[in-house]
C-alpha cells in the first residue's frame, strides 16, 4: 500500500482555515484524515475534547515534548500547539492523506522534517478583512484578538516558505483550488 500524503495547510488565524476544510474534507477522492492537535488552549464554546483537539495541560504537553511525542510543536499566543507524531504515522501507514492545519511556525518545522510534504499558505483578501474576519468570530478577547493579528502581519512574510499560495476571499473557490492541488498530488505518487 502507498503511504499516504501529508498536507499543510497553514495561513493566519482567522483566515479561514477550519471553514475552508469543511467544504473538502467530506471528499472521499482526497482520502483524507484531519490530524487533531494537542494544544494548553482552553475550549472554545461547542468545541468537543479529542474532535478539535487534545485539549491538555501546560505540564502533560511539555511531556509530550520531552518524550518526542509530537512531530511539531509551537507557542502561538501564550498556549502550546503540536502535532501528536504516532497518529500522523498510524493514518499514512494506513494510505490516508493527512492534513495538520497549523501556525507558521509548525508548517517549518514540518517541512524540515518531511520535504515531500504538501503546504499551501491561505492569505487574506486583505489585512483590513482578516482583521473583520477574526472580530466576527467573536471568539477571543480584545488583547488576544490584537495579539493576533500582530502575528498574522509577520506569519504573512513567510507565504514564500510554502508551496502553494491560496487566496480565500470566496470559501467554496479557496476549497475547489485546494482540492485540485491534492488531487494532483494524489494521481502523481499514483504515477511513480
Ligand atoms: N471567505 C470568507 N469570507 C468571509 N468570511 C469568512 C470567509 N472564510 C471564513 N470566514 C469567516 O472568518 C472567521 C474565521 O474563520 P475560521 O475560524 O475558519 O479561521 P481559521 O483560519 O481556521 O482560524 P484559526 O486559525 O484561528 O483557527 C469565521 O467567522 C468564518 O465564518
Ligand atoms: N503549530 C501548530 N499550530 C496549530 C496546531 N493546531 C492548530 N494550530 C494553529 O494555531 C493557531 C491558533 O489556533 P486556535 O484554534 O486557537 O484559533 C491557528 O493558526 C491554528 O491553525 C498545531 O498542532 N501545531
Amino acid at each position: 500500500m502507498q503511504r499516504g500524503l501529508l498536507i499543510i495547510l497553514s495561513g493566519p488565524s482567522g483566515v479561514g482555515k477550519g471553514t475552508i476544510r469543511k467544504y473538502f474534507e467530506t471528499d472521499e477522492r482526497l482520502n483524507l484524515a484531519y490530524s487533531t492537535s494537542m494544544t494548553t488552549r482552553k475550549p472554545r464554546a461547542g468545541e468537543v475534547d479529542g474532535r478539535d483537539y487534545f485539549f491538555s495541560t501546560r505540564e502533560d504537553f511539555e511531556k509530550a515534548i520531552q518524550e518526542g511525542g509530537l512531530l511539531e510543536w509551537a507557542e502561538f499566543v501564550g498556549n502550546y500547539y503540536g502535532t501528536p507524531l504516532k497518529e500522523v504515522n498510524r493514518l499514512r501507514d494506513e494510505g490516508k492523506n493527512v492534513l495538520l492545519e497549523i501556525e507558521v511556525q509548525g508548517a517549518i518545522q514540518v517541512q524540515e522534517k518531511c520535504p515531500d510534504a504538501i503546504s499551501i499558505f491561505i492569505i487574506p483578501p486583505s489585512m483590513e478583512e482578516l482583521e473583520r474576519r477574526i472580530r466576527g468570530r467573536s471568539t477571543e478577547p480584545e488583547e488576544i484578538i490584537q495579539q493576533r493579528l500582530a502575528k498574522a502581519s509577520n506569519e504573512m512574510k513567510m507565504v514564500s516558505q510554502y508551496k502553494y499560495i491560496v487566496c480565500n476571499d470566496d470559501p467554496k473557490l479557496a476549497a475547489e483550488l485546494i482540492k485540485t492541488i491534492i488531487l494532483r498530488h494524489v494521481e502523481l505518487e499514483e504515477n511513480k
